[in-house]
């Protein structure tokens, strides 16, 4: 399903976009429960009948078959709820997963400035959070709602048809009892709502100290980790019991409220027995209708609460959705096939335009020519490799691929046609086939193990102990950094660009695999255009040309040979003082 939401998001749009296509389940759903009020309604006539039959001396086959009904009517009942809940919990689920999905897909389309300015955890609130509230509304909120108000209204005139005294007086009852179940629950709103609080900073917390185990333990951080543990569970405790009490409080305001109604149903009772004005049936009959009255009071109360929360869900998805990506499509030709050319006319961009991180670059890079990076730390190295990617929109000036403008480019061709390997290598917890493919269906295995043997993978191939099946931990865990480096690579050459990026590892690997990884990026690098931020001599050597940023400015220019031999260039200062000692 494409994505159909809109910023202008209301009750009756998420009906109509999660709910219809699964009209057959819900009105199945409203049909369960229909039969289940109907049930309920009509059991306590079957006692009424049954105690005054009784009482009446009537023969034990009629009353013994009464009470089978009653017994088959109550069990009938039951697994009409049990249905129906199993019901609006798929429809639910159904519906709130599609609603997740559609989320994710904005959010991935959302522009990388965005997902920079949020954390993981805020994301994650946003998409599960928030939608979690929704799934109440969708399973339950507006049929069971209905329901309820149709069961009260049943049961409210059963009782008038009763005896009109007994109809007002519950009647009223149950609308006080309405409202005072709502205003007791407004008062332990607040509580509950600090409790959540306290439970997001506890768990982010966990989070991010979970996340950095190795170094705090490196760093000796632990005790200082324990404090902070022990200063929020301090502060929790609190919190969490005033918020119980203000539940238990919110409980016995309805448990009294329930007591006050059946003491009133036997006391206009009893008086309208002693006016001989009804029978023990009915005696019961009305009883045990005020009884039916509290699960339906009490559940409206929580579903006018979940409305609420779902109109704040709602709020919140909308403010999303308001988001809107800002690097889009452009119109121009498709990138051809093949190394591409990079050229660079006075470009400039800053993440916040007062602020230029790069500025007026001016570059041209033929296809299939290796340009070698250079500069110290924050000098703009990785910015550049973001505007190819087109991860940021430039700001003045052109950027040229192939000879075509970025902006006109389409975002999916071009990332087709740009490779990055970056020095953090992103392994998921899949196999290696879907690390290596990135989940694509279409590159067969034989492609996988060809491409791994022609990296010279294939010991580390054979190794595996399910072949391509073998699933890697999390981040990568159990390989070493090289190997994360070659996997990094094969999934790059899976793709075939026509221009590879490379912020190389300033890591130190052990010779056997930084020859390995060196053969594995003159293979990956032959025929392609190739920019590389090189932080060792060895990518030096590889490339045609060399450009030195300082500062977001060019310091140097030149094809490397010419520099090298250049006893004035800065290059030739570089090679003499040690890349790795400027650079590092
Ligand atoms: N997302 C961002 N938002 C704002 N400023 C940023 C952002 N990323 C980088 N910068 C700033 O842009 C400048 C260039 O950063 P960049 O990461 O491109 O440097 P670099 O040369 O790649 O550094 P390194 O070698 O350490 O990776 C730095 O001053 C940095 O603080």
């Amino acid at each position: 399903m494409s994505l159909q939401l809109k910023p202008s998001l209301t009750y009756r749009d998420l009906l109509m976009l999660y709910l219809k296509p699964q009209w057959k389940r819900a009105t199945l759903m409203a049909g369960l429960l229909l039969g289940s009020i109907i049930l309920q309604l009509a059991n306590p006539q079957i006692l009424r009948q049954f105690i005054d039959s009784a009482l009446q001396g009537a023969d034990i086959t009629p009353l013994m078959l009464a009470g089978v009904l009653f017994v088959g009517l109550s069990i009938g009942n039951q697994l009409l709820i049990v249905w129906n809940t199993y019901i609006s919990e798929n429809v639910a689920w159904t519906a709130t997963n599609q609603l997740r999905t559609d989320l994710v897909r904005h959010c991935l389309q959302l522009d990388l400035a965005f997902h920079k300015s949020r954390t993981a955890g805020e994301l994650i609130e946003r998409i599960d959070g928030d939608v979690n509230t929704l799934a109440s509304f969708f399973s339950q909120a507006i049929v069971n709602l209905l329901g309820n108000c149709l069961l009260i209204i049943g049961v409210l005139l059963l009782l008038f048809r009763e005896q009109w005294l007994v109809g007002i007086s519950i009647s009223l009852f149950a609308l006080l009892g309405l409202f005072i179940l709502i205003r007791v629950r407004t008062i332990a709103v607040p509580y509950w709502i600090k409790s959540r609080e306290k439970d997001a900073e506890f768990f982010g917390f966990l989070g991010e100290q979970l996340a950095g185990t190795e170094d705090l333990r490196a760093n000796g951080a632990t005790g200082y980790v324990l404090r902070r543990f022990y200063q929020i569970l301090r502060g929790w405790l609190p919190v969490n019991v005033r918020a119980s009490l203000a539940g238990y409080s919110t409980w016995s305001s309805t448990l009294l409220l329930f007591g006050f109604g059946n003491a009133l149903a036997l006391g206009i009772s009893i008086y309208l027995w002693g006016q001989k004005a009804l029978s023990p049936g009915s005696v019961y009959l009305i009883f045990y209708y005020t009884n039916l009255l509290s699960a339906p009071l009490e559940q409206i109360r929580t579903q006018l609460q979940q409305l609420q929360e779902a109109g704040a869900g709602i709020e919140r998805i909308k403010q999303l959705l308001e988001v809107q990506p800002t690097i889009l499509d452009g119109d121009g030709p498709l990138l051809p096939t093949g190394a591409l050319s990079v050229e660079m006319h006075n470009l400039t961009f800053g993440y916040t335009p007062e602020e230029p991180v790069l500025h007026s670059l001016n570059i041209k890079l033929p296809a299939g020519r290796i340009l070698g990076v250079l500069g110290r730390t924050g000098s703009g190295k990785t910015t550049l490799a973001r505007l190819l990617l087109r991860l940021y929109e430039i700001q003045h000036g052109e950027l040229l691929l192939a000879g075509i403008p970025i902006q006109q480019t389409r975002l999916h061709d071009l990332r087709q046609h740009i490779g990055m390997v970056t020095q953090d290598v992103q392994l998921f917890h899949a196999s290696v086939r879907a690390n290596l493919t990135y989940f694509q269906d279409d590159i067969s295995d034989e492609q996988i193990i060809e491409v791994l043997k022609t990296l010279g993978l294939s010991n580390w191939y054979h190794s595996l102990p399910s072949g391509l099946d073998t699933i890697l931990g999390s981040e990568g865990e159990g390989l070493s950094a090289g190997e994360a480096q070659l996997l990094a690579l094969t999934r790059v050459f899976l793709r075939d660009p026509g221009l590879i990026i490379m912020d190389e590892a300033s890591s130190r690997l052990d010779p056997a695999t930084e020859q390995l990884l060196e053969q594995a990026i003159n293979t990956l690098l032959a025929e392609r255009t190739g920019i590389v931020i090189a932080h060792r001599l060895a990518t030096i050597q590889r490339a045609d040309d060399i450009l030195i940023i300082e500062d977001g400015h060019i310091l140097e220019y030149g094809p490397r040979q010419q520099l090298a031999s250049d006893s004035t260039s800065h290059f030739y200062q570089l090679l003499q003082t040690g890349l790795e000692e400027v650079l590092a």
